[in-house]
């Protein structure tokens, strides 16, 4: 039974799920880095929210673990590449906080443009300091959205309906969607220039990363009030806080800083600054949504193998997945043999699927594909590093797609470019279940690729099979299945056996020493 790691602080209807889906679960919430580590190794899946950081440190020790899911959107707090190279799968839920989001922004431009909670905490201390608190209009102000995707489509929505001109900065923001959404697409300066208000909703990425520095924080209209519910380190916090001492900056509030838990900032006690602990997606309805989709998109995949909403691998639904195997059993196998069989770099890889495989998700298949190829030199690659290897080392990857049946009713063909020219071999399904190759290198064979095998190219001429016999009977090696393949009778022929031992190197070397054999070598699979 697979069992996941619950670590941070998650609504119960995520534990309630993994148990009806067959896993086993544990919450520990709370931990220290060393304590996550000390434990993590006995988990399948670990679920999080912001508050645990899975570094490479982590994954080291996470020598079980197939797959992070976060409850939530942001991701910054996951090393994806040490995970992908690690082979496990990071997922998170794009969706299920979005509208908490929002409104929470929403709900800080309020509370700037009217000082809400400088005013109830005076009002509370009995002081009624009614002129002291003057605010502004949101109607009629311009609004400007840094990030125009699923949050921000959602302020600007909600801000068009407080009569607000919304301006947004998004370089990916296409102008039919700009106009879908009510808002005019600016750049960067002439939001700065114009916004009365400016809210962020961009993820932390090298390129948004200060995007609010000390530099754009002065290309800001005087009396500009700035929120962030993104992440911490979208704005020069020290920047910000000489702009509101200043009085350039008329109000700014905060629910995500540079490090957090935030428990000190110079910025606390700043007058117009107001924050909010990390509270962006905590509704009773986001935490739902979330812990809920989480909880099923780890349990699709610790079951089924269903992929959704994962950061690194293609989806895959779990209705797909039973389809898929077979196809990505033959698919790791077929990778395997050129793997094994294929000599010297690599240059290009070519992954076609025919007939009844062109109609499914091939994204997969061809990640089977390489996960065999590569196997071949490393245990830790699975389908969600073998992409990144295989960029990593410059492999070229196509993937063919051909509806019409040829021979078989289903085929997979991979073919290699070598430096010796390219190699194919290609394998269908029977029965739809089993796999099976049917082409080794340009000649038609017919094989289950299972177990201990060897592999033998020689000159097809009588006697030939007698000796090989006798050379693997006095080893000690029980044939299991034999199949032959020939170019034309008396040309080049293709062995392919199954063997009960494995075949060590020297009777390799003993079977290429027989008259007539080119090529012999041990395969397994
Ligand atoms: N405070 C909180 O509790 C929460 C914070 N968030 C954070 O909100 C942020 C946005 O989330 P979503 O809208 O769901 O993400 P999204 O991916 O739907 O939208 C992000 C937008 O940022 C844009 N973008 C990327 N690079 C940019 C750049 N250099 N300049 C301007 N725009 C750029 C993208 O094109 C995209 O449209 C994320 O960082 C997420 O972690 C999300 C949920 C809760
Ligand atoms: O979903 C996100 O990106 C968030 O920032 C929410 O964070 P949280 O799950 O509340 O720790």
């Amino acid at each position: 039974m697979p069992k996941v790691l619950i670590s941070d602080k998650m609504d119960p209807k995520a534990a309630q799920i993994f148990r009806e889906r067959g896993v086993e679960v544990d919450e520990i919430t709370g931990k220290t880095p060393e304590e996550l580590k000390a434990i993590i190794g006995e988990y399948d899946g670990l679920a999080i929210r912001s508050s645990t950081k899975v570094t490479q440190d982590i994954l080291d020790a996470a020598t079980n673990l197939k797959v992070v899911g976060r409850a939530g959107i942001g991701v910054d707090n996951v090393d994806i590449p040490a995970a992908s190279a690690r082979g496990v799968v990071v997922m998170n839920t794009p969706f299920g906080n979005s509208i908490t989001t929002a409104e929470h922004a929403i709900a800080l431009m309020f509370a700037l443009a009217r000082q809400l909670p400088e005013a109830d905490a005076s009002t509370q201390a009995g002081k009624w300091e009614k002129n002291r608190f003057m605010g502004v209009e949101l109607t009629a102000k311009t609004l400007g959205l840094i990030g125009a995707g699923n949050i921000g489509s959602i302020v600007a929505d909600r801000a068009r309906g407080l009569k607000m001109k919304v301006v947004a900065f998004d370089p990916f923001l296409t102008p039919e969607r700009a106009i879908e959404m009510g808002v005019e697409k600016v750049e960067l300066d002439q939001l700065l220039a114009r916004a009365d208000f400016i809210t962020l909703h961009t993820p932390l990425t090298d390129q948004t990363r200060n995007i609010l520095s000390a530099e754009n924080l002065a290309k800001t209209k005087k009396g500009v009030r700035i929120i962030n519910c993104a992440r911490g380190g979208l704005i020069d916090e020290a920047a910000l806080k000489q702009g509101l001492d200043s009085g350039h900056i008329a109000g700014a509030a905060l629910d995500v800083f540079v490090n957090e838990p935030a428990k000190e900032s110079p910025l606390f006690g700043t007058p117009n600054f107001v924050s909010t602990p990390h509270l962006g997606a905590s509704t009773t309805e986001a935490q739902v949504n979330v812990a809920i989709q989480v909880a099923e998109q780890m349990a699709d995949y610790l079951v089924s193998g269903g992929v959704t909403n994962a950061l690194n691998m293609p989806s895959l639904s779990a209705e797909e997945a039973p389809k898929l195997k077979p196809y990505m059993a033959l698919a790791e196998k077929l990778g395997s043999l050129v793997g094994q069989l294929a000599h010297g770099a690599l240059s290009s890889i070519s992954i076609e699927v025919e007939g009844a495989a062109a109609e499914l998700n091939q994204k997969p298949i061809t990640g089977a594909v390489l996960a065999g190829l590569m196997r071949v030199h490393s245990d830790t690659v699975n389908m969600v590093n073998a992409p990144f290897l295989a960029k990593e080392r410059g492999l070229e990857v196509r993937e063919v797609r051909n509806e019409r049946e040829g021979d078989y009713h289903t085929l997979v063909r991979v073919t290699v470019r070598t430096e010796a020219g390219d190699r194919s071999v290609a394998g269908t399904l029977f029965g739809n279940q089993a796999p099976r190759l049917v082409e080794l290198f340009g000649i038609k064979v017919e094989a289950d690729l299972a177990g201990h095998m060897l592999y033998i190219v020689n000159e097809d001429a009588p006697g030939f099979i007698g000796r090989l016999g006798t050379t693997l009977g006095e080893a000690g090696v029980n044939i299991g299945t034999f199949h032959l393949g020939r170019r034309q009778a008396g040309g080049e022929a293709i062995l392919l056996l199954s063997v009960d031992e494995p075949v060590t190197p020297e009777l390799a070397a003993k079977v290429r020493s027989l008259p007539g054999v080119r090529t012999a070598m041990a395969l397994a699979f």
